[in-house]
């Protein structure tokens, strides 16, 4: 064997480069094509063009994800499901990174790491670990709501087709007079949200530890189509003044007697993609990758993240990871500005001035709309506020809602209750008994019966 052989060292050493980082967070997934087309007029709250006119059809990337296990672990696992959607419009792309949960766990970022480090594997073991889960917790309490989301089961879901997806997060709508809307968005399934129970759940990740991945790629090839219906909730800027709760806390709902569903459109899967790796795991989503009539709030988990994703697209996909065919946008871009880096493709502006302000090549600005500021919106941003420390401490304020879950929603569903308690003991047992005290207390803070249940079965270990 030679050197010379060519192909073999080129194969041999393309092989040992095969492997791209995966994403720190939600790196199982599946993914597919699909179609978004509006439904409901909505123009006179966006200028966003995708959401103008009944009948306005986009083309779409759907890529549904789990939040805390590695890639190819089993589907079945009980977890928060993530779901993101790119739509190529004819101004750009707009992303939508949402969750299957209305809740997130916490509303000051800097927790982010610590959250999902006590979600994943112990740094001596290298195994999951339920102390370490409770303890974060117990300590944390405003993830309660998103928690309970999670271990009731909602957190089995029965595959990918049967979640909802929300933006947890309230974004700004922005029309054309610049005037804003707060809205949070709901992607509802059409297939109706379906779960398994944790015993089935548990079975399924031994037995078939692919089954959402199979179920959505023979669902689309069987012409099985699988679609979501998007809602809005909307809110007046003078109405979020007097809200009760705060907008910008994503571990709040707004409830629906409150806020109604407003329908938009209807998202359609319907190809699925020619290549995993390509499509879907070289696919960048961003909160920040919005169109014009979509903007982000001031939720400081929202800003955070507009950061975090197109940092980790970088590290991720390499500085041009938006010009791969997953990422590029089907509207001409023209941003000769920003050129050069490893991995680029196409021509690379070619000639074209690299600097601004060139007689060689006039450039025109998309035009500014009076009083709009960067992020589009007239209102917000002319709001004088105080700049202070961010504090997220817990007050009894942040237990009112996940009564309502406890009573309202796992109340009114027959035997949901139990399997909840249940689901949280069996959970709780496998964690050192130095913790389990913590998590008593913090679910007799819901509702006291639900403290007291939870004490009894885990302590009995029945
Ligand atoms: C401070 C809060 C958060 C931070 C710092 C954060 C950060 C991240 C990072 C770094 C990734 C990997 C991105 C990549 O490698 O391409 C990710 C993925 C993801 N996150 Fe977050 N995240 C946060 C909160 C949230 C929230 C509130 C939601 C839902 C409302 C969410 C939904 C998702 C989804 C769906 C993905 C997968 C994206 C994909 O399909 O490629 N995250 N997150």
């Amino acid at each position: 064997m030679l050197l010379q052989d060519t192909q073999l060292i080129e194969t041999l050493a393309h092989f040992n480069r095969e492997r791209i980082p995966e994403r720190v967070v939600h790196a199982n997934a599946v993914g597919a094509w699909g179609e978004f087309e509006v439904t409901h007029d909505i123009s006179h709250l966006t200028c966003a063009s995708f959401l103008n006119g009944i009948g306005t059809k986009s083309k779409t990337l759907a890529r549904i994800s789990q939040t805390g296990i590695e890639r190819g672990g089993p589907s079945n696992l009980r977890d928060v499901r993530g779901w993101s959607l790119k739509v190529y419009t004819e101004e750009g792309n707009q992303d939508f990174v949402f969750n299957s949960t209305p809740v997130f766990f916490i509303r000051d970022p800097i927790k982010f790491p610590s959250l999902n480090r006590s979600h994943k594997r112990h740094p001596a073991t290298n195994c999951a670990d339920h102390t370490m889960f409770w303890d974060f917790h117990s300590h944390n309490p405003e993830t309660l709501h998103g928690l309970m989301h999670v271990l009731s089961d909602r957190g089995t879901p029965k595959s990918v087709r049967h979640v909802n997806a929300y933006s947890q997060h309230t974004y700004k709508l922005v029309a054309a007079s610049g005037d804003v809307t707060y809205v949070k968005f709901h992607f509802k399934t059409d297939q109706g949200v379906q779960t398994v129970s944790a015993a089935e759940a548990a079975r399924l990740c031994g037995a078939d530890p692919d089954g959402h991945t199979r179920d959505l790629y023979e669902a689309i090839e069987a012409g099985d189509f699988p679609s979501w219906t998007l809602y809005i909730q909307a809110m007046t800027p003078a109405q979020a003044e007097t809200y009760r709760w705060n907008i910008f806390d994503l571990t709040k709902v707004w409830p629906h007697a409150d806020f109604p569903l407003l329908p938009v459109g209807k998202l359609t899967l319907n190809r699925n993609p020619a290549n995993y790796f390509a499509t879907i795991e070289q696919a960048a989503f961003s909160p920040s990758t919005n169109v014009p009539g979509i903007a982000a709030s001031a939720d400081p988990v929202l800003q955070a993240r507009m950061f975090a994703y197109p940092d980790a697209a970088r590290y991720r996909l390499g500085v041009n990871y938006q010009q791969l065919p997953a990422n590029r946008p089907v509207s001409r871009v023209y941003a000769p500005y920003q050129r050069d880096g490893m991995g680029t493709i196409g021509d690379n502006y070619g000639g074209d001035p690299n600097y601004v302000r060139s007689a060689l090549r006039e450039v025109r600005f998309l035009p500014k709309a009076e009083g709009v500021v960067v992020g589009g919106g007239k209102h917000e941003e002319w709001v004088r506020g105080k700049v202070e420390d961010y504090s997220s401490e817990v007050t009894d304020e942040d237990y009112v809602q996940c009564t309502a879950f406890w009573r309202d929603v796992l109340g009114r569903q027959e035997g949901q209750q139990e399997v909840f308690v249940g689901n949280v003991a069996a959970h709780l047992r496998a964690a050192d008994e130095r913790v389990w005290e913590g998590v008593f207390d913090m679910f007799s803070k819901v509702d006291v019966e639900l403290g007291r249940a939870l004490r009894e079965m885990v302590t009995k270990g029945e």
